[in-house]
């Protein structure tokens, strides 16, 4: 490249900085004004509140005048910060105004165009496109195309065009750092410099370096169930978020940030993402961990979590067949079958009482529920007796609205407490006092019984739980399950719920049953939902899912290598397994290979514990060999491991010393505590430190950190192929570093002969 051409482009880049300068300081006096404006309005709004509450025409009218107001601040608000949205864009593309170029050749124009790539669009005030936003239909090719003739999707339909050159910039505060022309897809030197930048404590968009594979992934429409099977840093979580903040720009009439909902695997993961999708201008999704989510559904009960699961497998032999049958799809489709035949004596039904009286019996309940029609689903079985219940209810209100306690209580009702009751709505509505006052002796007697229609409405007449006991009872098992075993199922079930308790495992079955017999659980509003980390959902989890959110297209991303305790799967044989399971019209599988995350050396490692391990392809990023230390007892080990995070806080922003659970987190930091500023990371916290961290394995999912230290990879501590996956997830949390402490003498999984001795540096004591 010449340097007058690089003269040219820092001179567009000057000019196109200049452009959007102006329009910053246009935006911020438009901001000033809708500010002021805002700030006029609550003025006045806080001098309304002030006055009389306490006639009521006065009130009725202070009522709507502040519903208005309450309106226009509303209004006022939302253009204030769509404003400030907009500031914000320019702000960030002042800096870094685009970071890519093609020119292309359209079949019907006579000369060839030059357009500029950004993470937003720019549009001039004489409607020239400065800078096209990364997700506009032509950007496609910059991801996509090799020179020459390219096709990309338009709302119209496909385009053809002729790629006559792909130039990538790295702007930093309006000067260009570098800048290549490139036939790649995106050229591995801008890659090497995103890759080698220090973790921050949040990830980084991605737009400026997207690889095709993950654009396939962003920019994929059509797929109702799309699953991505990738290995560790591949890219999988910022697909994700580039592919939300795609989606928002393509449908952006019919699609609301809340309408996508991401499963993350824990509360540090969603904050760490947390600033990408505001990065690119839009809001973020909303975000649940599945334990919260479970948490939410099963209110008065303690739901196992993940975690804890994780934590109780390591102390007890899991039975894995029986274990694998009650996470599986057939579990769902028994849940299923057995609702669907469920008769009107099958289930279990509780009295509604009322002050420890019964209200409506339950036998009462099931005369009801039988004479509805057979051919009516059990939801709207359920729904219709409800209904048949409120009409009951509503009688005895009347009858009981005659009542003299009721009159004497309506005799002694303050003004204030009659209008209470009377409402709005129903002032000056009845003619006759008679009819008034009728009206608020049932008021009266509805507030007393509230219980009984909260009962009513909430569906507390069936009893779920014990229902699922039945269910239980009477389910089909497979051949590798026996009759005592799933005894033991029964019985813990039982005493969980007895303890307001219940086991993950049993969670999706129970809710699913619910929903089917009870209606509810499901959320239509919700366009599109994204579980990362699916290696570690069940069938029967994921199926809830979709049951929970029926309108909405799956993306689903995991690494099946990075499973805790359970099978690597083949990606092929997960999707034929969803298919099936999930019953969708398009699917689609994308598999990512190439890992970006750690360095070369790192890679190379992890890569190396995994039988199938030679798949993985790992970028080329230079940095120096993973190193194993090998100490014979915990005093020399504490030792060199203070020594080690010395070292390693003297270059890396965080450094992360990584256990298998946290009984070992607790006692490395009991041990550091003292001499070393870490912290401690739980399921509780939200937000990652600088410095030194010390957490379990299944916190740091998801995570990455510039050093990592694997806490004692001892061969007592992981001893055989159980802990592949375990060790390998640890290992590809390193971005930079990685360092693995063993007490005692290494894992097997390490001390192999699949590890060659030039991948790593080892450090021995030797033994006295
Ligand atoms: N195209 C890319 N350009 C720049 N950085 C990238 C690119 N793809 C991935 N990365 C970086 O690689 C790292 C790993 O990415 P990410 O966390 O999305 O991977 P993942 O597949 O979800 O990993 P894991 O399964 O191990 O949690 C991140 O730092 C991310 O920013």
């Amino acid at each position: 490249m010449t340097t007058s051409e690089e003269a040219q482009e820092q001179q567009r880049v000057d000019r196109v900085s200049d452009e959007i300068g102006k329009r910053i300081d246009k935006t911020a006096a438009d901001y000033d004004a809708a500010h002021q404006e805002l700030r006029n309005v609550l003025k006045n709004y806080s001098e309304n509140t002030s006055v009389n509450w306490f006639e009521v025409d006065d009130r009725i009218e202070t009522s709507a005048e502040l519903q208005q107001q309450r309106a226009l601040v509303s209004r006022l608000t939302e253009n204030q910060n769509i404003i400030q949205g907009q500031l914000d864009t320019f702000k960030e593309l002042q800096k870094s105004p685009y970071f890519g170029r093609i020119d292309i050749q359209d079949p019907d124009e006579t000369q060839p165009e030059s357009l500029y790539i950004g993470t937003a669009s720019f549009v001039n005030d004489d409607q020239e496109f400065l800078v096209y936003d990364w997700r506009a239909p032509i950007s496609s090719v910059y991801y996509n195309g090799v020179l020459g003739q390219v096709a990309y999707d338009t709302p119209a339909g496909p385009q053809q065009t002729d790629l006559l050159k792909k130039r990538q910039f790295l702007i930093q505060d309006g000067k260009i750092e570098s800048m290549f022309d490139t036939n790649e897809t995106v050229g591995d030197e801008m890659l090497q410099h995103a890759l080698g930048e220090q973790n921050d404590a949040t990830m980084q968009n991605i737009v400026a370096t997207i690889q095709r594979e993950q654009n396939d992934i962003i920019r994929d429409t059509k797929s109702d169930l799309l699953v991505v099977q990738g290995v560790a840093g591949s890219g999988k979580t910022s697909a994700i978020l580039q592919r939300i903040a795609f989606l928002l720009y393509h449908s952006r009439r019919d699609l609301e940030a809340d309408q996508i909902v991401l499963f993350s695997p824990n509360r540090l993961f969603s904050h760490y993402i947390s600033d990408v999708l505001p990065s690119l201008g839009e809001r973020n999704m909303r975000q649940v961990t599945l334990a919260e989510f479970l948490t939410q559904r099963f209110q008065g009960l303690n739901v196992q979590t993940q975690f804890e699961r994780y934590e109780a497998d390591q102390q007890t032999p899991v039975n894995l067949p029986l274990r694998q049958f009650r996470e599986s799809a057939a579990m769902m489709t028994a849940v299923r079958d057995y609702c669907l035949h469920c008769r009107a004596d099958d289930l279990k039904f509780t009295d509604i009482r009322f002050k420890s009286r019964v209200f409506f019996s339950k036998e009462e309940i099931r005369d009801i529920y039988r004479q509805i029609p057979l051919a009516a689903a059990p939801a709207d079985r359920l729904l219709r007796t409800k209904n048949e219940l409120e009409k009951r209810l509503k009688h005895r209100i009347a009858e009981e609205a005659k009542a003299d306690w009721v009159r004497d209580t309506i005799d002694q009702l303050s003004d204030e407490d009659y209008h209470n009751l009377l409402g709005e709505k129903h002032l000056g509505q009845f003619e006759q006092l008679d009819d008034e006052i009728d009206f608020i002796a049932r008021q009266i007697v509805r507030r007393r019984l509230r219980s009984v229609d909260d009962a009513i409405y909430n569906g507390y007449f069936l009893d779920a739980y014990s229902q699922f006991t039945e269910f239980l009872k009477q389910c089909p098992l497979p051949d590798d399950v026996t009759a005592a075993d799933w005894q033991t199922v029964i019985d813990g079930y039982q005493h969980d719920i007895e303890f307001h308790r219940l086991a993950l495992t049993d969670a999706a079955p129970l809710l699913y049953l619910r929903d089917i017999l009870a209606g509810g659980g499901a959320n239509h509003r919700m366009q599109h939902l994204f579980v990362d980390e699916m290696q570690d959902y069940s069938m029967a989890q994921l199926i809830y899912l979709q049951h929970a959110f029926p309108r909405a297209k799956l993306t689903l991303l995991g690494d099946s290598e990075q499973a805790l305790f359970k099978a690597v799967e083949a990606p092929e044989a997960i999707l034929k397994k969803l298919d099936a399971a999930l019953n969708v019209k398009r699917s689609r599988l994308i598999t990512l290979r190439r890992s970006y995350r750690s360095t070369l050396p790192i890679t190379t490692f992890a890569k190396a514990l995994l039988p199938d391990g030679d798949q993985i392809e790992a970028f080329n990023r230079p940095g120096d060999l993973p190193k194993v230390i090998i100490r014979y007892d915990t005093a020399a080990a504490f030792k060199a491991l203070a020594h080690e995070l010395t070292v390693e806080l003297a270059t890396n922003g965080t450094v992360a010393i990584l256990t298998k659970s946290t009984a070992e987190a607790k006692y490395v930091y009991q041990e550091l505590h003292r001499d070393f500023d870490l912290t401690r990371l739980t399921d509780t916290d939200r937000s990652l430190p600088k410095g030194v961290v010390v957490l379990p394995i299944y916190l740091a999912k998801g995570l990455e950190f510039d050093s990592v230290i694997a806490y004692n990879v001892s061969a007592d501590n992981y001893p055989d192929e159980q802990l592949t996956g375990t060790l390998y997830t640890i290992a590809s949390r390193a971005m930079h570093h990685l360092t693995l402490l063993s007490i005692g003498p290494a894992s097997p999984l390490i001390a192999s002969d699949k590890i060659p001795a030039a991948d790593l540096t080892i450090e021995h004591e030797f033994q006295n």
